[in-house]
């Protein structure tokens, strides 16, 4: 995703889908085994293995006291602009609202911290002056932007907050010292405060930079804000004990990208859905022809190594039986269907194809959980949007719970106004994909008690 593009929920007994009679019976849906679902199926390895479960709790706003002190809140409002510079989608801004409004009825005041895209230095286009004044008619009151980030002017702001007043930093990336988590920046955010702070940024708690963890070392309290923590309980939560069964759908472009979540899933799903521009590396090491479709040569032998793991650990990775082709990348190319998945030459793959469609729509409806990553085809083009659209509804109509993982697939549920019909919508692309594959996130291992 570019910088500045969009950022981008009880389970029911799964009865056997159409999907899994055709299927089984069917060799052209390519799935690597024939084990079917069971809703009673645990694996024994997910209660010793589950990433978290050695970890310590977060510490959260309950831990806090924060009555008539000035607290330092990192939140993630790093959303999209327009050429002119207004906000396109303030989800985000939205999203940091009830922490924003408990820290403030309790009687704090606010000293706000956010970046703003990926500027080198200060780079006036990336100012937080348009994210202040939306944060201010949504809370409705006045939201002061101090025009610098730390420095002589960001300290008398900050001394002169009262309680229930609100203080925005500049863009934390026009300071050189944030990305690299330089403990000075760090030690000087820290000083805005009365000694606490609030991390509310889950989309960027997989960065270890100075207002993420670094400044977490400078306070005497720091905790998570109900963001970062609803975030992070919910995706630990369909890792650690889902609805059965767990269908996980990995769609989009890359395959090397996302083969850490392929590998966890692998672990602890009941199935793998994969669709987007991610079949065409499995098709190619199970040797099908790709066409000119986007496959990603890297990506053959992880996607080869995928269909061997499935096999051994009993998971059902199924892959799409036909497809929509178009000449080229356009959503004026010519188009056509393909059933079956060799693609001709001169064609490209650009969705999945009706069949495959409907029967991920069946997996997704008999599912006790699912997760969702990436589009499946390019859904930005219309013509090549029925594959994602008819995912993203049975992902909207599953009685699942249904979490899906920030980035494109978030915002093809916001574009098919679906966005409000899930159990979670990630606010975090990057951060949510690094909690599934097990990684550590920075600015979540720093709250965590001792
Ligand atoms: N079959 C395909 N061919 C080319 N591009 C595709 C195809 N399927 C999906 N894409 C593209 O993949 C992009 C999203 O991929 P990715 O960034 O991996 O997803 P996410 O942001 O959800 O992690 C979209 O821009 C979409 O156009
Ligand atoms: O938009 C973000 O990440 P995402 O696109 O992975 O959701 C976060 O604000 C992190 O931004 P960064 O990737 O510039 O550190």
């Amino acid at each position: 995703m570019g910088l500045l593009e969009p950022r981008r929920r009880p389970g029911r007994a799964p009865a056997l889908g159409p999907a899994d009679h055709r299927a089984a019976g069917d060799p052209a849906a390519r799935r690597t085994t024939t084990r079917r679902a069971d809703p009673t199926h645990r694996r024994t390895h997910m209660s010793t293995d589950a990433p978290t479960d050695r970890r310590a709790p977060i510490r959260t706003l309950e831990d806090l006291a924060v009555d008539g002190k000035r607290v330092f809140v990192r939140v993630d409002f790093n959303v999209p602009l327009d050429g002119d510079g207004a906000i396109t989608d303030d989800t985000r801004i939205q999203a940091a609202l009830p922490t924003l409004r408990r820290l403030l009825d309790e009687g704090a005041a606010l000293i706000l911290a956010a970046h703003l895209g990926r500027p080198k230095g200060v780079d006036p286009a990336l100012s937080l002056a348009p994210v202040a004044a939306r944060l201010g008619e949504l809370l409705g009151r006045g939201v002061a932007l101090s025009p610098e980030v730390v420095g002589a002017e960001s300290t008398r702001l900050a001394a002169a907050l009262e309680p229930g007043q609100v203080l925005m930093l500049e863009n934390v990336r026009f300071e050189p010292g944030e990305t690299k988590n330089d403990p000075d920046l760090a030690r000087a955010y820290a000083a805005l405060s009365d000694g606490i702070f609030v991390n509310d940024a889950f989309g960027a708690a997989h960065r270890a930079h100075a207002s993420t963890e670094g400044v977490a070392h400078h306070v005497e309290q720091a905790a998570a804000g109900l963001l970062l923590q609803g975030e992070v309980e919910t995706l630990e939560g369909i890792l650690a004990d889902p609805g059965r069964p767990l269908v996980a759908i990995v769609g989009g472009a890359k395959v090397t990208d996302k083969i850490g979540v392929i590998d966890a899933f692998l672990e602890r799903a009941d199935t793998i859905l994969i669709g987007g521009a991610m079949c065409f590396p499995f098709f190619k090491a199970q040797g099908h022809e790709v066409g000119s479709s986007l496959c990603e040569e890297a990506g053959v032998e992880p996607a080869a190594r995928a269909l061997r793991d499935a096999e051994l650990k009993g998971c059902r990775l199924l892959l799409p039986i036909d497809l929509s082709l178009g000449r080229e990348f356009s959503a004026t190319t010519e188009q056509r269907d393909l059933d079956g998945v060799d693609t001709p030459d001169g064609w490209m793959g650009l969705d999945i194809g009706p069949k495959t469609a409907a029967a991920y729509r069946e997996e997704i409806l008999g599912a006790g959980s699912v997760f969702w990553n990436g589009p499946m085809g390019a859904f930005e083009l219309e013509p090549f949007a029925p594959g994602t659209r008819t995912v993203a509804e049975a992902v909207a109509e599953t009685e699942a719970t249904t979490v899906v993982g920030g980035g494109d697939s978030a915002a093809a549920l916001q574009q098919f106004g679906l966005g409000d019909q899930v159990t979670h919508l990630s606010t975090g692309g990057g951060a949510s994909l690094e909690l599934i594959e097990g990684k550590a996130l920075p600015g979540v291992e720093v709250l965590r008690q001792a």
